[in-house]
């Protein structure tokens, strides 16, 4: 699967739209994973508060979206852009490669939520497409 012309520019426009926000959505991402599919909280079992929109939640959705929208910058090299992440969470974190479907289906649900009328069924493939991408590239390293 690979990003079209039109995907692509679907995403920069999205993302530019977004980016000023990507912190909260970063946290509501984080909150709702942690709530809807509570297995995954087994991976941040070391922060003191897992509830939705505690600090370390606020401080990791952060974190993420940082990468997502450096991501959304090298599209057209995702495995390369990723692959020192992609080992991080394969060999350091040891993130079973499932769950990055299931954060991804999260930051779609906190964009859908956030921008109804920018979130079309157009970027909402788009972004699909995007976030599956990523997921894949993170998924690089594991074997
Ligand atoms: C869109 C997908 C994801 C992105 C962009 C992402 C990004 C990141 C980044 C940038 C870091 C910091 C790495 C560093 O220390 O240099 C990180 C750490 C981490 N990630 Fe991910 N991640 C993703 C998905 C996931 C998923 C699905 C899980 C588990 C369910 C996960 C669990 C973790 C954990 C446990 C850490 C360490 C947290 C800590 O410092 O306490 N990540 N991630």
């Amino acid at each position: 699967m690979s990003l079209t012309a039109k995907d692509k520019s679907l995403i920069t426009g999205f993302w530019q739209k977004i980016s000023s926000k990507a912190d909260d959505l970063g946290a509501e991402a984080l909150s709702r994973m942690i709530v809807v599919f509570p297995a995954t909280k087994v991976y941040f079992s070391h922060w003191p508060d897992l509830g939705p929109g505690s600090p370390s939640v606020k401080k990791h959705g952060k974190v993420i979206m940082a990468a997502v929208g450096d991501a959304v910058g090298k599209m057209n090299d995702l495995v390369g852009a990723l692959s020192a992440l992609s080992d991080l969470h394969a060999f350091k974190m040891r993130i079973d490669p499932g769950n990055f479907k299931t954060l991804s289906h999260n930051i779609l649900v906190a964009c859908a939520v956030n921008f109804p009328v920018d979130f079309t069924a157009e970027v909402h493939v788009a972004m699909d497409k995007f976030l599956a991408a990523l997921g894949a590239a993170l998924s690089d390293k594991y074997r």
